[in-house]
C-alpha cells in the first residue's frame, strides 16, 4: 500500500495485479514495418502480463483511432491505441497528431478507461524505427503503452472505482 493507503500497482508486479484484465489494442495501418513493431511489442507486453486473448482491430490512419477507441472502451478494462504518423511536405502531420492526441485522451477521461497513447509522432521514418521495438530498436513504445494502460486499469481495480 502506498502511504496514502491506495493500492499502488507496481509494474514489476504486473502479471498477478492485471490477471483477468480485458484489453483491446487500436492498430492504425499507415508505415507497416514500423506498426508491426509496435503490434508485436503491444502483444508481447500483453502476453507478460497475463492477458491472453486481447482484441485488435485495425482502422486506416491515425486519424481512425479515436473513434474505434471510443466504440470499443465502454467493453474493455482497457485500451491502448498504436500508430505512426510522420510529418510530410504540409501541416497535414500538425492537424493528424492533434486530432488523435486529443481524440484518445477524451475517450479515456470520458470513458474512464485508460488509453494507452502508442502514436509516434516523427519527423523521420528513423525515428520511427528506433522506437519499434524492433531488432536495431532503442525504445518498444506499443510495450510501453500496453504496459501503462494495464498498471493503470489494475490500480483502478484495486481501488475499486
Ligand atoms: N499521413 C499519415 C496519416 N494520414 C491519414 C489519416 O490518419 C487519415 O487516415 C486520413 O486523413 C483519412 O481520414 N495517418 C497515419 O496514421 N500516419 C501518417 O503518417
Ligand atoms: C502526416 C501526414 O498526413 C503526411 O504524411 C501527409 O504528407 P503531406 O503533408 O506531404 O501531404
Amino acid at each position: 500500500m502506498s502511504g496514502h493507503g491506495a493500492p499502488v500497482i507496481d509494474i514489476t508486479g504486473l502479471q498477478e495485479a492485471t490477471g483477468g484484465l480485458k484489453l483491446a489494442i487500436v492498430a492504425a495501418s499507415w508505415h507497416t514495418q514500423i506498426m508491426d513493431g509496435l503490434v508485436d511489442g503491444a502483444l508481447r507486453a500483453a502476453a507478460e502480463a497475463g492477458i491472453e486473448d486481447p482484441a485488435v482491430v485495425r482502422v486506416p490512419g491515425a486519424f481512425e483511432l479515436p473513434v474505434a477507441a471510443a466504440r470499443l472502451a465502454p467493453h474493455f478494462d482497457a485500451v491502448v491505441a498504436l500508430g505512426v504518423v510522420i510529418r510530410g511536405g504540409t501541416p497535414h502531420f500538425e492537424y493528424v497528431c492533434q486530432a488523435a492526441t486529443e481524440g484518445l485522451t477524451n475517450v479515456s477521461v470520458r470513458t474512464g478507461k485508460p488509453v494507452g497513447f502508442g502514436v509516434l509522432t516523427c519527423d523521420t521514418e528513423q525515428q520511427g524505427l528506433d522506437r519499434a521495438g524492433l531488432e536495431d530498436s532503442t525504445e518498444d513504445k506499443g510495450h510501453e503503452a500496453v504496459t501503462a494502460a494495464l498498471a493503470t486499469a489494475a490500480t483502478l481495480r484495486g481501488l475499486g472505482v
